[in-house]
């Protein structure tokens, strides 16, 4: 059988050491380089498929290195905004070779956790986002509330509901969160935890609670192989890895 070859940037990180280990036992690929930032990123050229488990800093520079050469790539790196994805889409051309997959989060809780969130985002007059992590991320709100509030967001517009009540006219900076695309998003950061969401729902008389936890990073590890294998058969830009699992985008 033959492997593909696969190489993981930001490979000394909490990402990319659980995703060269996972590369490695699979059998079906093999790991040809595993970089981090003091490393030559020539000695990815080799790699059929590369997976990025970086900064938002330095992943722009990275992606356009693997579009010239025809690398598909795989992105777990955050920080993306509507711009740098346009400039993605823009890299990749009208009539793409190369595949990039972009998940904020490949583990499959979350993916259903937004799903559900979508689903449930237009019977509620109110709506919030509380995204809780550990302490060493660099970004805020993560890639997975940003997402989650511009899926509820367009739910609520596509079904004419209106914005969410809030009667706050003083305020502290911050206090009510970050707005994205008109809902308020909240970043919790604690020792002690790894990736965890709560979508907070609520109208007359009752709330809904979608909680999501990743309690190791384990659990982002199937979507990721997931993306790895089924990338090359995806031309262009696939934003999170809901394909793979049969759900719509
Ligand atoms: N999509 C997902 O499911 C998912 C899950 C967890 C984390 N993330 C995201 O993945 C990214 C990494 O998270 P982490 O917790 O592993 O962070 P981390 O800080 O542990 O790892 C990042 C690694 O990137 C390396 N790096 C920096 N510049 C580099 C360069 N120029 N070349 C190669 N390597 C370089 C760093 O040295 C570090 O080892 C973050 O953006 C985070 O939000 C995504
Ligand atoms: O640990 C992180 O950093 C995570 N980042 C992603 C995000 O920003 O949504 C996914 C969850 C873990």
């Amino acid at each position: 059988m033959s492997r593909t070859p696969v190489a993981v940037l930001g490979a000394a990180g909490r990402m990319g050491s659980e995703t060269v280990r996972a590369v490695q036992g699979a059998e079906d690929l093999e790991l040809v380089a595993a970089l981090d930032r003091e490393d030559d990123l020539e000695a990815a050229a080799g790699a059929e498929v590369v997976v990025h488990f970086t900064q938002p800093a330095v992943v722009m520079d990275h992606l356009r290195w693997c579009i010239d050469r025809g690398l598909h790539a795989v992105v777990g790196t955050t920080g993306f905004t509507d711009e740098r994805v346009a400039t993605l889409r823009g890299w990749l051309g009208e009539e793409p070779a190369t595949g990039v997959v972009l998940a904020p989060n490949f583990s499959i809780g979350a993916v259903l956790m937004m799903h559900f969130a979508e689903q449930a985002a237009r019977f509620y007059e109110s709506v919030e986002v509380v995204e809780l992590h550990h302490p060493d991320k660099v970004d805020a709100p993560s890639g997975t509330a940003v997402r989650t509030a511009q899926r509820i967001a367009a739910a609520r517009a596509a079904a004419g509901v209106a914005a969410p009540p809030d009667a706050t006219t003083e305020e502290r900076p911050g206090a009510r969160g970050a707005d994205v695309d008109g809902i308020r998003v909240h970043g919790v950061r604690l020792r002690g935890l790894v990736a965890h969401q709560e979508v907070l729902l609520g109208d007359e008389g009752e709330t809904l609670t979608i909680r999501h936890d990743s309690v190791s990073r384990s659990s982002f590890m199937p979507g990721v192989l997931a993306a790895v294998r089924q990338v090359g058969q995806r031309p262009g830009l696939t934003v999170g890895i809901e394909p793979f699992l049969g759900l719509a985008p």
